[in-house]
């Protein structure tokens, strides 16, 4: 797919930004597990926190196809910045814009879209992953007009930097996958704890924290959607969240590439170029072949997405593709500079941790499969 003029030049924009204010730096924050919260914050004055967010909400009102071209070259400078944005635009900003109130809108949209607060999803719990459905949070109808959730939440990314969440819990507990509602909830209200922040093999510097809600008291207006409406409200926005993996997994996959073709071009044994052997050349050949089928294919399903049409099948596809190609290429990235790609001192082996979880989070590998194979079973 060629990108026109206005995605083109978003895309440059957002190469910049990441070759020259993401990466020089990334490998620090890796090390400290530093919350990027000064960059996250230039990001979104720079409009890319609610790109595909209309004007009127704040936000940058681009193209889907834009959206997953800027995530590619984020996630190139950076893998957990890209998570962190992808989290917060595809799974926080467009369910508030979709099912939200007016209010709600104004509250948290607005914010959000400018990168003032940042989203955080919280669905998944130490018993519920795959299978959403089974969540066992539950938000009680009380007296005052309001709900109170309690219950404890597992792998939530920017629980503890975001300000804001999207919470899934139980209110009907007879009514089964109708009995789940979405609710928006700042992360400062009280009786919400993060309870841990894990330690992780790669994606550092973003926080993934288990939570835990004690009887959190919250206002009947931060319902988002329809009560029973939360599994709704989650799985028909995760299409869009796992094509932002799909995006994140091809950046990281082509700055590992990338290192790994300049290093070729560079390095002698044997007295010639490593690129100038077959082997290290053809390697490197289907690297960036596989590259470029997985880029294409996330571009063609944001194009779909842009043109309207349903991509749920297509974009679990492109993030099967893009996270298993990313691995396989961060892997032959590592084989082509031998000792040195084990190294810390170079960045692929802090991006090959980084990319491992695109095929597990937003959904497993399996999980995509499910999906895909659902669709064509119908
Ligand atoms: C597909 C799946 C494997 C199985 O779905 P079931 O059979 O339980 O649900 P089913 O009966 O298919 O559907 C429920 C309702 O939902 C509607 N809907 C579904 N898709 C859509 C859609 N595309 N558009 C609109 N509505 C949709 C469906 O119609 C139904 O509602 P209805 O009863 O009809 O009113 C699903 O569970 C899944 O996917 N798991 C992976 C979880 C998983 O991905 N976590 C990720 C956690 S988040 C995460 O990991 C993060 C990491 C990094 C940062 C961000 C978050």
């Amino acid at each position: 797919m060629i990108l026109n003029e206005e995605q083109s030049f978003i895309r440059e924009t957002a190469r910049k930004v990441a070759r020259e204010r993401l990466a020089p730096t990334a490998a620090i924050r890796d090390r400290d597990c530093r919350f990027p919260a000064g960059e996250l914050a230039e990001l979104g004055r720079l409009g890319f926190m609610g790109m595909v967010v209309p004007r009127a909400w704040g936000g940058a009102e681009t193209d889907y196809v834009s959206y997953v071209a800027a995530i590619m070259e984020i996630a190139a400078g950076d893998g957990p910045i890209s998570t962190i944005m992808g989290e917060h635009t595809s799974v926080c900003c467009l369910p508030v814009l979709t099912y939200g109130t007016e209010e709600q809108k104004n509250r948290f949209l607005r914010p959000m879209a400018r990168g003032e607060m940042i989203g955080c999803f919280c669905l998944t719990e130490p018993e519920a992953g795959s299978d959403p459905a089974s969540i066992k949070t539950i938000a009680r109808k009380d007296g005052r007009s309001g709900y109170v959730i309690s219950g404890t939440k597992q792998f939530i990314t920017s629980g503890r930097n975001g300000s804001v969440g999207i919470v899934f819990a139980v209110t009907d507990p007879n009514a089964g996958k109708k009995g789940i509602s979405a609710f928006v909830v700042p992360t400062n209200t009280p009786g919400w704890t993060v309870t841990r922040v894990e330690e992780k093999m790669g994606q550092r510097s973003s926080d993934t924290c288990a939570l835990s809600f004690d009887d959190m008291w919250v206002p009947a207006d931060s319902l988002l959607g329809r009560e029973g409406e939360g599994l709704r409200v989650a799985l028909s926005h995760l299409d869009g969240g796992r094509l932002g993996i799909a995006a994140q997994s091809v950046g990281m996959g082509r700055a590992a590439f990338e290192h790994a073709l300049g290093y070729a071009k560079e390095r002698r044994q044997f007295g010639k170029l490593l690129i100038e052997h077959q082997a290290v050349a053809f390697r490197l050949a289907d690297m960036a072949t596989r590259l470029e089928a997985a880029e294409q294919l996330v571009l063609h399903v944001a194009a779909m997405r842009d043109a309207g049409l349903p991509c749920f099948k297509e974009a679990s596809m492109a993030k099967v593709l893009a996270s298993e190609t990313a691995e396989r290429v961060c892997s032959d990235a590592i084989q082509t500079l031998g000792g040195y790609g084990y190294l810390a001192d170079f960045p692929l082996e802090r991006i090959y941790r980084d990319v491992r979880v695109c095929q597990i989070y937003e959904g497993t590998g399996d999980m995509q499969r499910l999906v895909i194979a659902r669709a064509l079973t119908g």
